[in-house]
């Protein structure tokens, strides 16, 4: 069966670029870097892929906010393809800078570009987090989280700006539409918006979100971190088949893509 092709979406300041390329291709898709001068130029149509993947990072340093500028590029020059891309039934991602990207658009909470309904802010700790944490998966329509529904995952986080927050009619659509993907979780596995369990201070302990069609998803914490079973903490620990929870997305993602 033919493999589902990924652009893994990259530019100044994007840093885990190689992470994602791995993670999709360990899941079972052909991954390709693509810059976003590449898309601008046609040089590359975002049309030839199933799956686009917004990594993690700082681009263009964080400048103005996190994901801003990447955002601004994107509506501005690539709003149709993007448009095209997630209405023919494709699948975007976006991790933590990706997440604040698609924020940024407008692509999250609901695919309205150029309308900005949510933000990622300032960590309430007022500095950067860097570590494990747990999130409770919760029952949505994200097709990157099928099947998964109520099982805690170990994650990562690293990010300054992480903070989930917008206008408590917006927080009210996105939980009654079955959009939130994950929060995060103290150690009884309930969510929690206690510091450090909660790392940044989200309402509703968000930390991942998915549009109404379910197939355009972003998160804070990493899960590219966590595709290889020894990047855990205790793997030594764990059971022989131990699937890496990062790498479950992956492949929900690449088996939905898969049927396209
Ligand atoms: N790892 C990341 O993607 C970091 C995101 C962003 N630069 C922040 O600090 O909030």
């Amino acid at each position: 069966m033919k493999k589902p092709r990924v652009c893994v979406l990259r530019t100044d300041g994007i840093n885990c670029d190689e992470e994602m390329f791995y993670a999709f291709e360990k899941a079972g898709a052909e991954s390709q870097m693509v810059h976003v001068n590449q898309l601008r130029s046609k040089e590359v149509q975002l049309a030839d892929y199933q799956i686009l993947a917004l990594p993690g990072g700082f681009s263009y340093g964080d400048d103005v906010h996190s994901g801003k500028i990447l955002a601004v590029e994107l509506t501005s020059f690539l709003k149709e393809q993007l448009s095209e891309f997630v209405d023919s039934g494709k699948l975007m991602l976006g991790i933590c800078n990706g997440f604040q990207v698609l924020v940024r658009t407008g692509l999250l909470p609901d695919r309205n570009q150029g309308n900005i309904e949510a933000t990622l802010t300032v960590n309430d700790s007022g500095h950067f987090e860097c570590r494990w944490i747990r999130l409770l998966v919760e029952p949505s329509h994200c097709v990157f989280t099928r099947g998964m529904e109520g099982s805690l995952i170990d994650i990562q986080v690293a990010h300054g700006e992480g903070k989930f927050y917008s206008d408590p009619s917006v927080i009210e659509k996105i939980e009654h539409g079955g959009q939130v993907v994950f929060r995060y979780a103290g150690a009884d596995g309930k969510p929690t918006a206690l510091y450090p369990a909660n790392p940044n201070g989200s309402l509703n302990f968000i930390a991942g979100i998915c549009d109404s069609t379910g197939r355009i998803m972003g998160m804070m914490p990493h899960p590219e971190r966590y595709v290889e079973k020894t990047q855990h903490p205790n793997w030594r620990r764990m059971p022989e088949d131990t699937v890496p929870h990062g790498l479950a997305i992956f492949k929900n993602a690449v088996e939905y893509a898969r049927q396209m």
